[in-house]
């Protein structure tokens, strides 16, 4: 296959670049700052028309997302889209990009992280009584949080308990804990690679639940392994366990 990669000289698109070319894939690296080696993002529209990509592997800033997943559509270009940290216009705009083209985007692409969301679904139905808090551990450089992974985790544990439970971000002064509320924490260290813990309490016992990446190749694996599903699906929105 041919991909394009957005953001090819970032933390996760250089090694999306890495992944495939050592699956001996045809890579256009993409940036907007081309050092040898990569083509200038600036005129995606060219860019795509002129080397039809089978696939844009996207790993940005949400706002630029947005603009290639029009581009991506106006050219036909099937979208693996891996930034995090939309907002509901974001969504909305790749929403309209998979009116035309497919479009798959996980906040997650490593395998285990589906894993634990089946997990965490299983530990939420089984003790229905019980506190949850969930904690993500990231790099300093990350921009959005919670991260894209919490924040779907949390969707997977709404729908476990069957309701919307309150979301209560960070903890200070006094605070009688709710029942219908999870804690969300966020931390910000190093360059830790993605670590997700969600620990459930109650009964005098404790169960923690927990994913956590060595290597940012996981993410880049998963997000060509997406691209190289993607490639003849009819348009539309996918995410990852659609390809797994
Ligand atoms: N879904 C998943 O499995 C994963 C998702 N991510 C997400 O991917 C995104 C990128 O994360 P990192 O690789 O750590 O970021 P990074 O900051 O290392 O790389 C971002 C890349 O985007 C480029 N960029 C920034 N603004 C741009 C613009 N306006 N137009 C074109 N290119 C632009 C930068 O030049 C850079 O190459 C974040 O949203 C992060 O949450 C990161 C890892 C895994
Ligand atoms: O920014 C990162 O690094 C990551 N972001 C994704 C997220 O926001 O969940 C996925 C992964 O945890 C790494």
């Amino acid at each position: 296959m041919k991909v394009a990669v957005a953001g090819a000289t970032g933390r996760t698109g250089s090694e999306s670049v890495a992944e495939l070319r050592d699956r001996d894939h045809d890579v256009l690296a993409l940036s907007r700052d081309p050092t040898g080696g990569q083509r200038d993002i600036g005129d995606l529209a060219t860019v795509l028309t002129e080397t039809d990509p089978d696939a844009l592997i996207d790993f940005t800033v949400p706002e630029a997302t947005v603009e290639h997943a029009a581009v991506a559509a106006e050219t036909a270009v099937p979208l693996v889209v891996g930034t995090t940290g939309f907002d509901d216009d974001g969504l909305a705009a790749l929403a309209d990009a998979a009116r035309e083209i497919p479009v798959l985007r996980a906040s997650n692409f490593a395998k285990g992280v589906h894993a634990l969301r089946d997990i965490v679904q299983a530990g939420v139905e089984a003790l229905p009584e019980y506190d949850i808090e969930l904690t993500e551990t990231h790099h300093n450089g990350k921009r959005d949080a919670p991260s894209g992974t919490a924040l779907t985790l949390l969707d997977d544990i709404d729908d476990a308990r069957g309701t919307t439970l309150d979301r209560t971000h960070g903890r200070e002064g006094e605070h009688e804990r709710a029942p219908a509320e999870v804690g969300v924490h966020v931390r910000r260290a190093g360059n830790v690679r993605g670590e997700h813990e969600v620990l459930l309490a109650g009964n005098d016992e404790v169960v923690t639940l927990t994913h956590r990446a060595e290597s940012r190749r996981v993410f880049a694996a998963g997000a060509v392994d997406a691209a190289e599903a993607l490639a003849g699906r009819p348009a539309g929105e996918y995410d990852f366990p659609d390809v797994l």
